[in-house]
């Protein structure tokens, strides 16, 4: 079958935002790799015009590059799975795809459908979250992870003794795909996947922790919000932007009323805790 294939160049932010653009145009399938990502569709969707305008768009915030050429891929879903390596974060948590082996050795397995959505353990922010993630108590409690993408944290959520634990994406397809893999690591019955932004969390009692891996402008709009759904006493996990950025992340959060606990860095991304007072 005859596919385009977009090659990317772009820093890791923008690549985020253009995954989510591209896939508005009909891309629905991608792969990350050393420089930015490849995107795929079918040679029907596909318009250069349209993606030639999203780029221009972005072009001005970083170094974009991207090029288009048309290939013949005869089975799409091997061609995926020779991609997706599975990894341990940690030392502790198994990552992998379901037709990747098990690891009985090891504390926490996680087992992931990635499809289009952003949360295999690969990207250093997904990592970092979840080392932090092990060192915070989820024991019977009601967990928010906003920006979920495939449901990776919030599966560990579960793994980790959480309760509950509403998983929320701005992503159609994404909120789907971390339903499908909260069924996949037999915590459906824990997780609750929902298509919206902050606004679709209104009615919510407030959370005893939230998980937050988006990126640093969203986290800076919804800092409020945040504030607003987390228990006195509650933490806060945030990842998703640079270390650069720490500082006036940690200025919006102080802002907003959390105290800054402790912060891990990978890479030059970083994780940060923080903590609503008691
Ligand atoms: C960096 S990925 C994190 C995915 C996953 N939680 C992880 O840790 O690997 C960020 C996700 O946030 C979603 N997102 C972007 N803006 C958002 C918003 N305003 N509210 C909720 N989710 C958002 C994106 O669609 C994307 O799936």
């Amino acid at each position: 079958m005859d596919f385009i294939e977009l090659r990317v160049t772009a820093p890791g932010e923008l690549s985020d935002i253009l995954v989510a653009e591209l896939a508005e145009i009909g891309f629905d399938t991608f792969e990350d790799n050393d420089e930015g990502f490849c995107a795929y569709t079918t040679q029907d969707v596909f318009s250069a015009d349209n993606v030639a305008e999203i780029m221009s768009r972005y072009q001005g915030l970083g170094e974009v590059e991207f090029e288009h050429r048309l290939i013949t891929r005869q089975n799409w879903n091997a061609e995926w799975e020779k991609n997706f390596q599975p990894l341990v974060i940690a030392d502790k948590v198994s990552v992998r795809a379901p037709f990747h082996a098990a690891r009985p050795d090891l504390e926490y397995e996680i087992v992931i459908m990635p499809r289009m959505s952003f949360g295999t353990g690969h990207h250093d922010t997904t990592a970092l979250m979840i080392t932090n993630q092990l060192h915070i108590d989820h024991q019977n409690k009601r967990v928010l992870d906003m920006g979920c993408g495939t449901g990776i944290l919030a599966v560990m959520a579960v793994q980790l003794g959480a309760s509950y634990v509403l998983a929320v994406d701005v992503e159609p397809w994404t909120a789907e795909n971390a339903a499908d893999n909260a069924l996949e690591n037999n915590v459906q019955n824990q997780v609750e996947a929902r298509l919206g932004d902050v606004t679709a969390l209104e009615g919510e009692e407030p959370f005893d922790l939230i998980l937050a891996n988006i990126n640093r402008n969203v986290l800076l709009e919804d800092m409020g919000a945040y504030a607003h759904y987390l228990k006195p006493g509650g933490p806060i996990l945030f990842s998703g932007f640079y270390e650069d950025d720490l500082p006036l992340i940690r200025a919006a959060a102080e802002q907003s009323g959390f105290a800054y606990e402790s912060h891990r860095v990978q890479n030059h991304w970083v994780s940060a805790v923080f903590r609503q007072p008691a």
